[in-house]
């Protein structure tokens, strides 16, 4: 509710209140004229010259009660507007902040379903249900005032039937709580089902699962479906007793001035007529803010949900606003450590990468190795222990200078809907043709684009062309040709490459490598044996760290791991 409160600002809150004040004098002003008009012309048998004027007034009366209408809806929709905007781009940007780690807890299908229909459903709260507040707050407020100094009766019998409404409004509030919360739970499941089954139907089709992916599709849209009428059957049934309360009390006033009027003469025509048409006004000021309330409720609980979304926080990492003076720079770990959950997955890590080093990280699956890469890279936050880059604490740089000096080509590179020129010019938005062009060529990309129709015009990624894995680490070394980083961070496939594109890989990293250090999550024997340094990762720990030559002689795991890969006595 607060988030939703903060994007209303005060001077939209101030129109309302001034629509809606001139709005409840209008309402009164027609009720008067209508009674003044029908009083003189039925039975003080007035001309139509002597109440034209009267006539032109209640027109005009009329049109600026409807101009006011559409003058609340619009501040409404505007509103809406604006804070969907503020909404979106506030989740985008959280969305874009969380560390690596977060972002891959969470459903893709999910976070679309937030930030598509969950900012959406928040819509009804600054269209219909802030404007029904205000409108809520004054008119009937105004029209019970009048009606006590008409006609005290009416008054008292407007004010016993009143409350009634929003008693009714509360349970069904509490009701429809629930039923929102459910119907927006649904619609996220089901969002969720449906991507993530179309992003993994390749899986599935192979492992014959594409069917019973059907059937459990088919059974969270009809879970949706049914909480959707669940909504529907509350806000129905709160419609109907708004209307029974309504029309039951206004029978009641009417009842209440015939008796006055006919029985006991108390009470004149224009004053019981006058309050007979003040009647309906205040209760359909209420009954529209029920069904206000209705839709209100709605958008709260998408509200809560969006708050909860923003709030799921994740440790993130501090920048500074140093610059580095020398590159390549000089790197050192000092004690770092870093954990997903309770137990470290790197446990104080002590090491120094000097600049130009080439260096391979070995060790056996789930060692630590691309959470090494991913914590030196800024991805992950360190928890305890430093990153010293040339003696500067990492964090002390500033974020787009440290990610500036950086090309991390990780085992399967992401490709973004776009052109091949598009997807490469990323790492260097101001680059021209020429260097995109030449930096594919450096990448070996160019016997792919010449055979293409379009060349590097041609559209890859999601509704374009495919890319294999090794055109993939291809565009990716594009990216860091054009880049020209003094880090290169490289996860190693580990997926037999064709031997072509095993080659490039191996020439371009060379290349690369002569002005920028390179860290290899290595798995070549090749790649291994041709290192500065090597380090050997286990269990999270770095257990021993040298050349080649050093660790033959030094280090156990080492000779095993090689062994393994056939390259001992290599
Ligand atoms: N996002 C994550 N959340 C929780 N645990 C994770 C996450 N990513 C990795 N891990 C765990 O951290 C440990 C180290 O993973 P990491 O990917 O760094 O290992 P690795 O040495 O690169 O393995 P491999 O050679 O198989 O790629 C593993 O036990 C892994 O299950």
């Amino acid at each position: 509710m607060s988030l939703l409160k903060s994007y209303v600002s005060r001077i939209s809150l101030i129109q309302l209140i001034s629509v809606h004040l001139l709005s409840a004098t209008m309402i009164v002003l027609q009720a008067f004229l209508i009674v003044y008009i029908i009083n003189s012309i039925f039975l003080n048998n007035a001309s139509f010259l002597d109440v034209v004027f009267y006539l032109i007034g209640l027109i005009m009366v009329m049109s600026l009660r409807a101009l006011l209408t559409y003058t609340s809806g619009h501040i409404g929709i505007s509103l809406a507007k604006n804070a969907k905007a503020k909404l979106r781009m506030q989740l985008i940007h959280h969305y874009t902040k969380q560390p690596i780690e977060l972002a891959s807890q969470g459903r893709s299908g999910s976070k679309v379903s937030t930030l598509l229909n969950v900012v959406d459903q928040t819509d009804a709260y600054y269209r219909e249900y802030l404007p029904q507040m205000v409108r809520a707050s004054i008119v009937p407020l105004t029209i019970l005032i009048i009606m006590f100094t008409q006609n005290w009766v009416s008054g008292v019998i407007v004010l016993v039937t009143a409350p009634f409404i929003p008693i009714f409004m509360a349970i069904i509030g509490l009701k429809t709580r629930d039923k929102s919360e459910e119907q927006l739970n649904a619609l996220s499941n089901f969002s969720g089902q449906f991507l993530d089954s179309v992003q993994g139907l390749t899986t599935l089709s192979l492992f014959g699962r594409a069917h019973n992916e059907q059937d459990l599709i088919e059974k969270r849209s009809d879970q949706f479906r049914d909480a959707t009428l669940g909504v529907l059957k509350v806000a129905f049934t709160s419609a109907f007793m708004m209307e029974l309360i309504s029309m039951l009390s206004i029978g009641l006033i009417a009842l209440e001035l015939a008796v006055g009027l006919i029985i006991f003469d108390s009470i004149l025509f224009t004053t019981a007529f006058f309050v007979l048409l003040l009647a309906p006004e205040f209760y359909i000021a209420l009954k529209d803010l029920s069904s206000a309330f209705h839709s209100g409720r709605e958008s709260i609980t998408a509200g809560k949900k969006l708050e909860d979304a923003l709030n799921e926080q994740a440790e993130s990492i501090n920048w500074g606003d140093q610059t580095i003076v020398s590159v390549p720079p000089r790197i050192t770990f000092s004690h770092v450590t870093f954990a997903y959950h309770s137990e470290p997955t790197l446990n104080n890590i002590s090491t120094t990468i000097e600049p130009g080093d080439n260096v391979a990280i070995v060790g056996p699956s789930g060692a630590g190795k691309t959470t090494f890469l991913h914590v030196l890279a800024g991805l992950l936050p360190v928890h305890n222990g430093t990153i010293f880059i040339n003696n500067l604490k990492q964090y002390d740089l500033r974020e787009d200078v440290w990610f500036q000096q950086l090309s991390y080509i990780t085992q399967s590179p992401h490709v973004f809907a776009g052109s091949i020129y598009d997807n490469i010019a990323i790492s260097k938005p101001n680059a021209n043709f020429d260097d995109v062009q030449q930096a594919a060529d450096l990448a070996k990309l160019t016997p792919l684009i010449n055979s293409l129709e379009n060349g590097l015009e041609t559209v890859v990624g999601e509704g374009g062309r495919g890319l294999s894995g090794g055109e993939k680490q291809r565009l990716a070394l594009a990216r860091a040709f054009l880049k020209q980083p003094s880090l290169i961070l490289f996860d190693e496939p580990t997926t037999g490459l064709d031997l072509e594109t095993e080659r490039t890989l191996n020439h371009a990293i060379s290349t690369l490598s002569e002005n920028a250090t390179v860290i290899t999550v290595a798995h070549r024997i090749h790649t291994i044996q041709s290192a500065d340094k090597i380090l050997v990762m286990e269990n999270g720990e770095l257990t021993a760290e040298g050349t080649d030559e050093m660790l033959k002689q030094s280090s156990e795991t080492y000779r095993a791991l090689l062994d393994r890969r056939g390259g001992v006595n290599a």
